[in-house]
């Protein structure tokens, strides 16, 4: 029986450090780095309609509406690409464009929802392939989709979402994350002086443990240039306090781990608090 509703979830990703890979093709294209997958993330809600309508709502922690955005191309594309049509809502809590891999949750839940709702038998693997593609063709990510594919803060040992990836647990406290504002990736991914740059500062070495990972990060956001001097200075009062800190890429923001963090961050602003994911994209609910 196909369902006349479907709701899919897909955490979020924070990288820490990337490298473009360029490949033959878009599948084949994308970064080796490493990042944490987030228990928050992007909720999408796929109903039959005649003709697409796509609505990205931004919701408080109260769930109060923060912002309301109508259409999102990478998702046009892929149902255009898919031959469907549907009225696709999605919703999240994390600020869009500001680093936290929103555009791969959106594109891997709503690829989720799609396929229950319409019975496209498609597999994860499938799913995977397309999300990471629009990624690539849209240049608003390069390995979040790869990242996305379960949870774990994650090393990508290379392009594409069959690359091999390493996921580990041992953060296991809070994350918090501030953001001054959205970084527009697509003009950083598409300069060839930035990416010359992320290249020459991609840590020599991969983490050993998971607070590892925000030193090799830090490191990163300042050798490559794309450190803020408000993301600097934050970093820097973080790490007079030993709270492991760094820069979200790529979005003028900062995330932190350990319950001490909170009180740093609030000062620069809004705090958002997440953790650890333990699982990729998956369906949460399916109507009759
Ligand atoms: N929650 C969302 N729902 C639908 N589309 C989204 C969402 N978040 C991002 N996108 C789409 O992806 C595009 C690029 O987002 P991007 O800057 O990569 O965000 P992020 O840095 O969070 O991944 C946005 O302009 C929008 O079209
Ligand atoms: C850092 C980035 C290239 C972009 O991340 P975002 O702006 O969150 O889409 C990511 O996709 C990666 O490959 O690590």
């Amino acid at each position: 029986m196909n369902p006349s509703a479907v709701t899919a979830f897909c955490p979020g990703h924070i990288s820490g450090y990337f490298r473009r890979i360029n490949g033959a093709t878009p599948a084949a294209t994308g970064s080796t780095g490493a990042g944490i997958v987030i228990d928050s993330g992007v909720t999408a809600r796929v109903t039959r309609s005649p003709r697409t309508e796509i609505r990205i709502i931004r919701r408080d922690a109260q769930g109060k509406t923060r912002e309301q955005i109508a259409g999102s191309p990478i998702l046009q594309f892929i149902m255009d690409r898919l031959g469907v049509t549907a009225s696709v809502v999605t919703e999240c809590s994390l600020p869009i464009g500001a680093g936290f891999g929103l555009s791969a949750a959106a594109l891997l839940s709503t690829l989720t929802a799609l396929n229950r709702l319409f019975c496209l038998n498609l597999s994860e693997h499938d799913i995977a392939l397309n999300a990471h593609e629009a990624e690539v063709r849209f240049r608003t990510g390069l390995g979040d989709v790869a990242a996305c594919q379960g949870g774990g803060w994650v090393v990508r040992d290379g392009p594409g979402i069959d690359a091999r990836i390493h996921r580990r647990y041992d953060l296991t406290g809070p994350l918090f994350a501030i953001s001054f504002g959205p970084i527009h990736t697509p003009s950083v991914l598409g300069s060839p002086r930035q990416m010359e740059r992320v290249a020459a500062a991609f840590p020599k070495r991969t983490p050993r443990f998971g607070r590892d990972l925000f030193s090799l990060s830090q490191q990163f956001a300042v050798q490559s240039g794309l450190a803020t001097p408000e993301v600097r200075q934050v970093i820097h009062l973080c790490s007079t306090r030993n709270i492991p800190a760094s820069m979200t890429m790529l979005g003028n923001g900062v995330f932190a781990y350990g319950p001490g963090a909170r009180c740093i961050l609030e000062q620069f602003g809004e705090v958002f608090e997440c953790r650890v994911a333990h699982s990729g994209a998956r369906i949460i609910g399916e109507s009759a």
